[in-house]
């Protein structure tokens, strides 16, 4: 057989992919493959364009021209909302609900792994005995934590992580490099924004240095 037929489809492919802001270029055009099992480490200074990448693949910003292909179809909205788990800068939960009751209601509405559950999902995390507690009085890093929890729910098999680390201490930081360690190995694959001076999870990493235009 044809060796270059018989390389797996990437999990996310992207090609000559571009997004500019009233004319003016924020970043691209790019071009990238991630395949299952690996990590895209996705550096660059403030204002590089590194959130903004990572909001127009999660289908949250629409790109001004370019491809992208997850598992070689084209990345729709509903391919999307299956294939991809975004964490933001913001939390995203709902804050007169508690800290479980926030999961349950996640995994309701995006269904989750199998063998995966939200109670033990928070032990994972470290907030074994905060299920009660309101997500809106949690620490930052609490709720950093119960958004990883609400990752390692998810059933999608593209992480998209947009600064993991930020507000974490030493173990949180630890417990992003296994979570994206274990979900590399379970053949999914992450893409994760750093400034550069920071952590990085220590698994088959491919590099995309982003240059801020003015
Ligand atoms: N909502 C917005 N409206 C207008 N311009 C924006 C908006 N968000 C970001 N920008 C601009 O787009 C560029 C890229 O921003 P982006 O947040 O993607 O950078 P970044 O690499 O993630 O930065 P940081 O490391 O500071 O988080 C910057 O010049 C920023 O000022």
């Amino acid at each position: 057989m044809d060796p270059v037929d018989s390389r797996p489809t990437p999990l996310l492919e992207v090609r000559a992919l571009a997004f500019s802001r009233n004319e003016e270029p924020v970043f691209g055009p790019l071009e990238f493959a991630v395949d299952a099992g690996e990590a895209l480490l996705v550096q660059g200074g403030n204002g590089s364009g590194k959130t903004t990448l990572l909001r127009v693949l999660a289908g949250l910003l629409r790109a001004d021209s370019g491809e992208v292909a997850i598992d070689g179809n084209p990345a729709d909205h509903h391919l999307r909302s299956r294939a991809i788990a975004y964490l933001g800068h913001l939390p995203g939960l709902k804050g007169d609900l508690t800290a479980l009751e926030n999961l349950e209601f996640l995994c309701g509405l995006q269904g989750r792994r199998r063998a995966q559950l939200p109670g033990p999902a928070m032990a994972m995390v470290g907030l074994g005995g905060y299920e009660d507690a309101l997500a809106r009085q949690l620490s930052a890093g609490q709720k950093k934590r119960l958004s990883l929890a609400r990752l390692w729910l998810s059933p999608a098999p593209l992480w998209l992580l947009d600064e993991p680390y930020a507000n974490l201490d030493l173990q949180g930081i630890e417990l992003v490099n296994r979570m994206v360690q274990a979900h590399l190995r379970g053949g999914g694959a992450a893409l994760v924004t750093t400034h550069g001076a920071y952590a990085a999870p220590p698994v088959r990493t491919k590099l995309l240095e982003m240059e801020a235009r003015r």
